[in-house]
């Protein structure tokens, strides 16, 4: 469904994508993961061509992006930080959208909308919503078109805990209609149970892209925080980013 190959960006003398390649399939869901600045968001907006790539290729559904940009609509994209013209109302933003695509209401994907309860902030602009309700408004449009291929840049960062199940639970309903989904986030325990391969990013390169199957087996580790440290521990420099993630969790549990 998305073939990358052979990626390269610079932003000056930064290598934020040094020579990726990997093929994402319909029925995946891909956790992006990595330290901060290792290349995700980049990569992400790379395959959404909101960044040029100094070279390499990709496809989506076997078409290079750069011959018909219509491939968009085909991509639902919930952004880390999602930018909005400040005096728009909710509902309106949801109305021009749909106007945009010229979809038939039926085909719209609502439920986001209605579980977040949405509608009854339709009145109000955007600059006055909290950072979490902003989240949910991007949350709701990137589902909205019921879209084949779906990117969530860390999409539970800032939801409140109940949101943030509502949302898991959405991604999970996606992936069951064989959907591709990739994710980034730092929250690693919201993974365990969406995810079925791992692309761990380090300084703009691949370390690894295994289905989780494959990484719990090499490690015998069940959790998936603790089998990407029973990998990364044998890096220096992973080993400090893994360790940062289970002090998180200590109190939780111990590595
Ligand atoms: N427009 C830009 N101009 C200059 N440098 C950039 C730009 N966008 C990203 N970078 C740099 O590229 C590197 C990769 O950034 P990117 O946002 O892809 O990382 P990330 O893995 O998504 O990080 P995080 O976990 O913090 O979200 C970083 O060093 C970042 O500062």
């Amino acid at each position: 469904m998305i073939r990358v190959e052979s990626l390269r960006k610079k932003f000056k003398k930064l290598q934020a994508l040094d020579d990726i390649s990997a093929v994402f399939s319909s029925g995946q869901v891909i956790s992006l993961i990595g330290p901060n600045g290792s290349g995700k968001t980049t990569l992400i907006k790379t395959i959404l061509g909101m960044v040029r790539a100094d070279s390499g290729h990709i496809y989506v559904n076997a078409k290079p992006i750069d011959g018909d940009p219509g491939y968009r609509s085909k991509i639902g994209y919930m952004p880390q930080i999602g930018r909005y013209p400040d005096n728009m109302k909710v509902g309106h933003l949801f109305s021009m959208m749909k106007n945009i695509r010229t979809m038939p209401d039926a085909e719209l994907d609502t439920d986001l909308l209605v579980r977040f309860n949405l509608v009854s902030i339709f009145d109000k602009p955007m600059r006055t919503l909290s950072g979490g309700t902003r989240q949910k408004v991007s949350a709701a449009l990137a589902f909205y078109f019921n879209p084949d291929i779906l990117i969530l840049d860390e999409p539970t960062a800032g939801l409140d805990p109940l949101s943030s199940e509502i949302l898991k639970e959405k991604i999970l309903q996606e992936k069951k209609k064989n959907k591709l989904i990739l994710i980034t986030s730092h929250i690693l325990s919201d993974l365990d149970e969406l995810t079925t391969h791992i692309m761990y990013l380090q300084e703009g390169k691949m370390i690894f892209l295994k289905d989780i199957n494959t990484l719990r087996r090499e490690t015998g580790e069940d959790r998936l925080v603790k089998a990407i440290a029973g990998i990364m521990r044998t890096d220096k420099k992973n080993a400090l980013w893994i360790d940062e993630v289970l002090a998180m969790k200590a109190g939780k549990e111990h590595p």
